[in-house]
C-alpha cells in the first residue's frame, strides 16, 4: 500500500476525504496491479508460444469460475437490498441467462479457439495449484470479511479496462491462432467493468468513513492485488522457465 497514505492512516487523526480515499485506492492500481507482470509484457507482446498461451487460458479458467461463486457469496450474506440488486448482474455476467450465454461460455470459447478440450478446462484438473489456492483465498476473503470489505476487494475492476484493451490489440496483432472469436470475452468486459468498478467505487467511498474502515479496504485492494499477481508468478515459473511444470499440471504438446 502507498506510504504516503499508510502513514495518513496511521497518525490517529482525521479519516481521508472520500477523494483522498480514491487517490488512495488509485495509487494501490498504479504501484501493484498485474498489468505490471512480466508476464503480461510476454503475453501481450507476442514473446509466448501457442502451448504458454494456452497455460495461461486454461489457469486463468479456475478466476472466471470463481467470480460468479464469489458474487453469489457477497449476495447470500447482504442485508441490502439494493446492494444485493446491483449486485445480481455480476453472476449472470458470468453464468449467463436466456439472452446471454455469459463470461464462462465466452471464456470457453477463448479455450476452444485455442485447441483446449472442454472438459479437460472445465475439470481445473491442469490448473496449477497456486492458481486454484490464490483463486480460493478471494473466495473465501469475499465470504468472511466485512461486506465493505468484500466490495472493496473487487476494485481492482477499475484498473481491468486498459488491461483489456492492451491485450486485445497485442493479441490480435502477435498471434496468428488469435482472433476476434477468441477476445470476444475482453470485448464484453470493455462494457461491463466499468459500470461494475464505478458502482464499487462509489460504495466504497460512502461507506468507508472511519480510519479503521478506510484502512480496511486500502487492505482488501491490496491483497486483491496480490490475488492476481501470484496466479502470474505461478505460470511464470511454470511455463515461461524450462523444466518447472509441476507433476499434474497441464503439459503443452
Ligand atoms: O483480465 C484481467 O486482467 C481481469 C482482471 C480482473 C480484476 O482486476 O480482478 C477481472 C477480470 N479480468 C475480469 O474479466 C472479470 O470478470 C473480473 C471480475 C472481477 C471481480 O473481482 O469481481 N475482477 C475481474
Amino acid at each position: 500500500m502507498n506510504k504516503h497514505f499508510i502513514l495518513a492512516l496511521d497518525t490517529g487523526s482525521a479519516p481521508m476525504s472520500p477523494a483522498d480515499l480514491e487517490t488512495a485506492l488509485r495509487a494501490i492500481g498504479t504501484e501493484r496491479y498485474h498489468d505490471l507482470h512480466p508476464f503480461h509484457d510476454l503475453l501481450h507482446g507476442g514473446h509466448l508460444d501457442k502451448g504458454q498461451v494456452q497455460a495461461w487460458a486454461l489457469n486463468r479458467y479456475c478466476y472466471q469460475a470463481a467470480i460468479p461463486r464469489k458474487d453469489a457469496s457477497l449476495i447470500g450474506r447482504c442485508e441490502d437490498r439494493e446492494l444485493r440488486r446491483e449486485w445480481l448482474h455480476r453472476v449472470t455476467d458470468h453464468d449467463g441467462n436466456c439472452e446471454d450465454p455469459g463470461g464462462i461460455e465466452r471464456w470457453l470459447i477463448l479455450t476452444d479457439g485455442l485447441g483446449l478440450d472442454r472438459d479437460y478446462v472445465v475439470s481445473q484438473q491442469g490448473a496449477l495449484s497456486t492458481t486454484r489456492f490464490a483463486v480460493e483465498a478471494y473466495v473465501r476473503f469475499v465470504r468472511e470479511k466485512s461486506l465493505l470489505e468484500a466490495v472493496a476487494s473487487s476494485l481492482t475492476e477499475l484498473f481491468a479496462p486498459s488491461i483489456h484493451r492492451r491485450r486485445i490489440a497485442g493479441m490480435l496483432k502477435n498471434y496468428s491462432f488469435i482472433d476476434e472469436t477468441v477476445v470476444a470475452y475482453f470485448r464484453r468486459r470493455l462494457d461491463q467493468a466499468p459500470r461494475d468498478a464505478q458502482f464499487a467505487l462509489d460504495y466504497v467511498k460512502r461507506h468507508a468513513v472511519t480510519v479503521e474502515q478506510q484502512r480496511a479496504v486500502l487492505a482488501a485492494l491490496t491483497f486483491k492485488t496480490e490475488v492476481l499477481w501470484a496466479q502470474l508468478d505461478a505460470l511464470h515459473y511454470a511455463y515461461v522457465t524450462p523444466g518447472n511444470i509441476p507433476p499434474g499440471a497441464f503439459r503443452p504438446d
